[in-house]
């Protein structure tokens, strides 16, 4: 079997693939490992033209090669900053009224693509099967075919893929598609992510789809499907349970005395809908004033992107809103929202899921929302807490025991939360049972190991 070549923006770094580090780079990781292989990418660093040049860096850790590549400024501010997050992140999330774009940016785009693929060209074998990852990416098979490349390429996307009418804001949508069609696999998070692609070729670039997903487009056959992304739920309980007691989870519910927590965890992005959720979170304390001084909203939300001025605003926004209800809200001895901007180990996020009673999880559209799994994972199942769950977040095709609502309806996001606040030990558990039961039929290593089979072209299991 050849070795597998994973691409993606971000590279885990060496030390991320073990423990109890972030699930998806330990599963990348597991699979790199049992055929030997590469994981390329971006270092996440801006560097020198000298230094750019040089790359990539290789490190080697038993049969498996990280290689990255630093951005000159130029390209991080035209590929990262620019087309993807500027551009793709906000019409993939249904935000064209964030949207900008610049001819510059996407010729950047395009132009790192074809740098970074002829960067990897040099370590690849003939027999290698390569796996590319996310809309930073979307033309980087087009460029390795460009090289010569006849390998197996596939390509996975990790965030909600538009509807046509929505796509067609970007004005290069069709040179877009068109280089997506170079992929032998492409896969979805859903069903509906599927189903628009699967349209805009229809509609838009007089392709054919099969019922099985063999789609005919461009003059390439290709095939698509749906890999939902998991976890590993039996994994996380361990931890959260092992962590049960660690100075950090004692810490916190010491500070709250006896008072409930709801928990939330994002990336400062406005796809996550925080405003929505602190607002739903104020009517809850307006409409029920036994929940006054009874119950605290702990969101932590590291910053993200801070470069791009739409994240500048949400955290402006949401910053205002924190001390808005906070001013109104708060006694001396009580602080309704407690908003941190900064990261934390996932460890230690597994182990306040499991100390809180209601898990808030409600982004206005996400590709799938892996806080929603990990919450759910992390549970007691003796005594478990609920997940309040985006109707429009990938998770929810999955978790359909979450109390799930509509993010844009406030009112009823604060309903939502009164219910989960008051619901009944019996009906917790069999909720947590049946989300449970869906997280283990669909871990991440059947992610996983369902994409690369149908790259293979092998059967599954
Ligand atoms: O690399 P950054 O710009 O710092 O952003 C972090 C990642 O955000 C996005 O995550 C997505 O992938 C998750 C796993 O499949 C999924 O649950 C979530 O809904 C997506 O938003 C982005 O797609 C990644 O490429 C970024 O690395
Ligand atoms: O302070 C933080 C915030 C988030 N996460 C992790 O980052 C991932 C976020 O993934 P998700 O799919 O929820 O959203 P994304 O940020 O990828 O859009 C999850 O594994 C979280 O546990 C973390 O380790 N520390």
């Amino acid at each position: 079997m050849g070795r597998l070549i994973v691409v993606s923006n971000r590279v885990a770094k060496p030390t991320e693939t073990k423990g109890s580090a972030g699930g998806l780079a330990v599963a990348i990781f597991g699979a790199l490992k049992d055929t030997g292989g590469v994981w390329f990418g971006w270092s996440g660093e801006v560097v020198s033209e000298a230094v750019a040049h040089a790359g990539p860096t290789l490190v080697e850790e038993g049969t498996v090669t990280f290689a990255t590549v630093g951005l000159v400024r130029r390209d991080y501010d035209q590929y990262y900053r620019g087309f993807s997050n500027a551009t793709l992140w906000p019409v993939f999330h249904y935000r064209n009224d964030l949207a900008a774009y610049e001819r510059d940016d996407y010729a950047g785009y395009r132009r790192v693509n074809a740098w970074l693929a002829h960067k990897l060209v040099k370590l690849l074998a003939p027999d290698d099967i390569i796996w590319v990852h996310d809309y930073h990416l979307i033309p980087f098979a087009d460029a390795l075919r460009r090289e010569g490349i006849g390998n197996r390429i596939g390509f996975f996307l990790h965030t909600p893929f538009p509807a046509p009418q929505v796509l067609l804001n970007v004005p290069p949508h069709e040179e877009l598609i068109k280089s997506l069609c170079c992929y032998d696999v492409v896969g979805f998070q859903t069903d509906t992510d599927r189903g628009a692609f699967h349209d805009y070729l229809v509609r838009h670039a007089h392709g054919t789809v099969s019922e099985q997903g063999e789609i005919e487009a461009f003059g390439r056959r290709l095939r698509t499907d749906v890999y939902r992304i998991g976890v590993f739920p039996d994994e996380i309980a361990r931890e959260a349970e092992r962590n049960e007691s660690r100075q950090h989870v004692l810490e916190l519910k010491q500070s709250l005395e006896g008072r409930e927590l709801v928990m939330s965890v994002d990336r400062l992005d406005y796809s996550k809908g925080l405003v929505e959720r602190f607002k739903a979170f104020e009517r809850l304390l307006e409409n029920a004033p036994q929940w006054r001084g009874n119950v605290t909203l702990v969101q932590i939300a590291p910053p993200t992107r801070a470069d791009v001025e739409s994240y500048q605003e949400i955290r402006h926004n949401l910053e205002y809103e924190a001390g808005r209800i906070n001013g109104r809200f708060s006694g001396l001895d009580y602080t309704p929202i407690r908003y941190l901007n900064q990261r934390y180990a996932r460890s230690q996020l597994m182990s306040l899921f499991r100390e809180s009673q209601v898990g808030f999880v409600t982004p206005l559209r996400d590709g799938m929302n892996l806080v929603a799994k990990e919450y759910v994972a992390a549970q007691n199942p003796e005594d478990p807490g609920v997940l309040v769950l985006s109707e429009f977040a990938g998770a929810a095709a999955e978790l359909c025991a979450a109390v799930l609502v509509n993010p844009h309806d406030i009112a009823g996001m604060a309903e939502a939360l009164e219910r989960a606040l008051a619901m009944p030990l019996a009906e917790r558990r069999q909720r947590h049972e049946v989300n449970m039961a869906a997280l283990r039929k669909n871990d991440l290593g059947t992610w996983r190991d369902r994409f690369l089979a149908d790259l293979r072209g092998e059967p599954y299991g």
